[in-house]
């Protein structure tokens, strides 16, 4: 391990992932890459994650796409110096600020979008111009398989390396000192990935989880609001991070939130869940397991259907559940709704403030003042009003948790400013070392008054009429001088 990071190391140092034409032709090979092996890459996600090659493609490899596509339109006016506001002590100076590599960057994937959270960050990283360790996630084993096998044909194999393997590689890796350590995963594993890094004061991004909420309010087309629920709750069989974790909703609504959601389920599955395309299957039996205990004790008002020899579980919503009991203790990450009856919006924001903060909020409403009021007064890595999970595709958005749901952001520019670091460069000539008799000892108190004259604008009038004077001395000089000649 140490040896490979050695080598990845050396790379960068070489200096050849600096220059933007490099970056753009990484960031274009990788485009080749998706789009020349595009079979075999939805070939390997789909049997990981029992899911339809449509699915792969228009959840995790046009987001790829598009995400290399806006890299490299936007990528050479980001990389360029851009010159600051200066003041009165360095307004003869140049000043800028230019971005740069922070050098060799860890990207520890998820299995659950197994291609588009190890592919994400590695555009974002390329785009800054590092060099890169991927490490996939090993409950996704196929697609971490072809990843090994297709990035070394397509990237400089020195600059981005992958390694394979579980929990004991892992933490081989952390092990070793690096220049950044972007994690997606659970909030445990973030806690163990945020120590190592610590001991080499590595800065981190944690892409956690958290339960995402979904406020449900009586002035809305619940048709449409179920819709979209539904597509959301139960896309990838539950297992995405920003999937709604639960609704809150009056009391009222209870029972015809339900019956739509039945509906929707049937429109998108058909009768017979099982053999929809469209609908995944539990990693593995692990989370299948932990899953099913979530259902103990809880009212099942539809769904519930469970068949270990596959991993199914089928979408289910649980109703009047106690916030005390497990289902609401953890994320779910699986198909299964909880229904937590409040009385009002107040008791839901009460609800929300009370939790950990989520990577996601969800409200529903005609009222566009309630929306606004759910936004103001909680705190949620995103949020989607009268949608689910939507903010994830726009890569204008900083995409990133708050609190316990992870901490930095990616996407976009987010992305290639998560992997850059913001240099602050300050260019003085030798010359004019008259002006600077003001910073150097010994000081005094005029010194600090024209300080505050020239730093903090308080005028005094005694400084003002110097000045003046001084303003009046410099015209009359100008305009003998002109005379003169
Ligand atoms: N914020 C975000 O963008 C996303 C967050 N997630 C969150 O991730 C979770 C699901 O993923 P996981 O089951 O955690 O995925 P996982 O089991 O695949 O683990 C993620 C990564 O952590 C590594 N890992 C696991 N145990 C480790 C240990 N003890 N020491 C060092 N490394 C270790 C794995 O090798 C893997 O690469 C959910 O909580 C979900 O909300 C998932 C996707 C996106
Ligand atoms: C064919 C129509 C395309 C519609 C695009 C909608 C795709 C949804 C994207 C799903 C998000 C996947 C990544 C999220 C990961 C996570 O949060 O765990």
């Amino acid at each position: 391990m140490e040896l490979e990071v050695r080598r990845v190391r050396q790379a960068f140092l070489s200096g050849r992932s600096r220059p933007l034409r490099f970056r753009l032709q990484q960031l274009e090979a990788l485009r080749r890459m998706v789009q020349e092996r595009e079979k075999d890459i939805l070939a390997a996600i789909a049997s990981d994650l029992c899911k339809s090659e449509f699915n792969v493609y228009s959840q995790e490899v046009i987001t790829v796409l598009g995400e290399i596509d806006f890299m490299l339109e936007n990528l050479p006016e980001w990389v360029t110096a851009k010159p600051v506001k200066k003041n009165v002590l360095t307004m003869l100076d140049e000043a800028y600020i230019q971005p740069q590599p922070l050098g060799v960057v860890l990207i520890i994937g998820a299995w659950n979008y197994p291609f588009v959270l190890t592919i994400q960050p590695l555009i974002g990283a390329i785009a800054a111009g590092n060099a890169v360790i991927i490490k996939p996630s090993e409950l996704s084993e196929n697609t971490a398989k072809i990843l090994a096998k297709l990035l070394p044909q397509y990237l400089d194999q020195d600059l981005y390396i992958i390694i394979n393997g579980g929990v004991e590689e892992t933490t081989e890796l952390l092990k070793q000192r690096f220049d950044h350590i972007f994690y997606t995963g659970n909030t445990a594993v973030g806690k163990i990935i945020m120590e190592a890094a610590a001991k080499h004061l590595t800065p981190v991004t944690l892409e956690l989880g958290g339960k995402s909420p979904c406020y449900i309010d009586k002035d809305c087309d619940l048709d449409i609001v179920c819709r979209r629920i539904t597509w959301g709750k139960y896309m990838n069989c539950g297992q995405t991070c920003i999937a709604p974790d639960y609704i809150l909703c009056e009391a009222s609504l209870q029972n015809q939130i339900v019956w739509k959601i039945k509906e929707t389920v049937k429109e998108f599955y058909g009768e017979n869940i099982k053999e929809s395309p469209d609908y995944e299957r539990i990693i593995n039996l692990r989370h299948f397991k932990r899953i099913l205990s979530l259902l103990e004790g809880q009212k099942i008002a539809f769904g519930g259907e469970t068949d270990e020899a596959t991993r199914y579980i089928a979408p289910t919503v649980l109703t009047d559940v106690d916030p005390k009991t497990k289902v609401m203790q953890e994320e779910i990450f699986g198909p299964i709704l909880p229904i937590v009856p409040v009385k009002n919006v107040d008791e839901a924001i009460n609800f929300i403030n009370e939790r950990e903060k989520p990577l996601a909020l969800y409200v529903f409403s005609h009222n566009h003042k309630l929306i606004k009021r759910m936004i103001d007064e909680t705190s949620s890595g995103g949020v989607t009003g009268n949608d689910v999970i939507m903010h994830f595709m726009l890569n204008s958005f900083p995409f990133g948790g708050v609190g316990s749901s992870g901490m930095g952001a990616y996407h976009g520019k987010h992305s290639f400013d998560t992997f850059s670091h913001q240099r602050p460069c300050l260019l003085k000539s030798l010359k004019r070392e008259g002006a600077n008799k003001l910073r150097y000892p010994p000081n005094s108190q005029s010194k600090v008054d024209w300080g505050k004259f020239f730093l903090l604008k308080r005028f005094n009038k005694e400084k003002l009429g110097l000045l003046l004077l001084t303003f009046l001395g410099i015209v009359a000089a100008v305009l003998v001088k002109a005379e003169y000649y």
